[in-house]
């Protein structure tokens, strides 16, 4: 049986299945774990020390370096100007509004941008290196492969800044950090890139749809770890 077999078998009986939500379910418990870390609970509730949020922090620029590369990447390899406006104003986002928050962080919390990184950091880098420079995949493999990375990311981030309720009170820059990531513009981007994967992945011959499927879950994987190593009280 292939990867395919099993996204039909799934979706058949099913009302308007996506290839998305089946991707989200053969993640699982990864899934659920990352969107209800407690990490993020911390941080909503103020519970989260300001050393520990922008070490937190300092990893996650770590992710967002070569996350920004598969961003442009991602812009070279669409199939057209349409994706590559979305791709493009959210990659504008990203080098300002929220580079700002990184590096406004980093001055209030007096920490390096250079820090060390985790080993977990680094796993997600490589990750994300290896996705951008491209497998044996056509391609429209590849491009999938590269909106597989996105969705995860970006939906789990959605996932959790929309579940947690902050305190009062909380730090600025905390609240500016769930802002970035609960906002409507950010909710209809991730809308926008599960739609296109779920176009895209529709297209893929069998091997392209299973390197796919392969990828997704490993990014899952590579975000628990993530949120493990930086907050490993779960
Ligand atoms: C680890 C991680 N995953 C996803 C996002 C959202 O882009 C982020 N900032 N960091």
């Amino acid at each position: 049986m292939t990867t395919r077999d099993s996204w039909r078998a799934w979706a058949s009986g099913r009302k308007a299945p996506r290839i998305t939500d089946w991707l989200r379910e053969i993640s699982e418990p990864d899934w659920s774990a990352t969107v209800h870390h407690p990490l993020f609970d911390d941080l909503a509730a103020g519970r989260l020390e300001g050393k520990r949020f922008a070490a937190y922090m300092v990893q996650d620029y770590g992710f967002v370096d070569p996350f920004t590369a598969l961003i442009g990447h991602a812009i070279g390899h669409a199939p057209s100007m349409a994706d590559r406006v979305v791709l493009g104003q959210f990659m504008g986002m990203l080098t300002s509004d929220e580079n700002s928050t990184f590096q406004r962080t980093f001055e209030a919390f007096g920490v390096s941008a250079r820090a060390d990184h985790l080993p977990a950091t680094r796993d997600f880098r490589h990750l994300l290196h290896e996705v951008g420079m491209g497998g044996q995949a056509s391609a429209s493999g590849r491009y999938a492969e590269i909106l597989a990375v996105l969705v995860v990311t970006e939906w789990l981030y959605l996932a959790w800044a929309t579940r947690i309720s902050r305190t009062e009170g909380l730090h600025p820059l905390m609240g500016e950090w769930i802002d970035l990531h609960d906002n409507p513009d950010f909710q209809a981007f991730v809308d926008w890139l599960r739609q296109r994967l779920d176009e895209e992945a529709a297209g893929l011959d069998d091997t392209d749809f299973s390197r796919m499927a392969e990828r997704f879950r490993e990014t899952v994987a590579k975000e628990l770890a993530f949120h493990d190593a930086v907050h490993p009280c779960r």
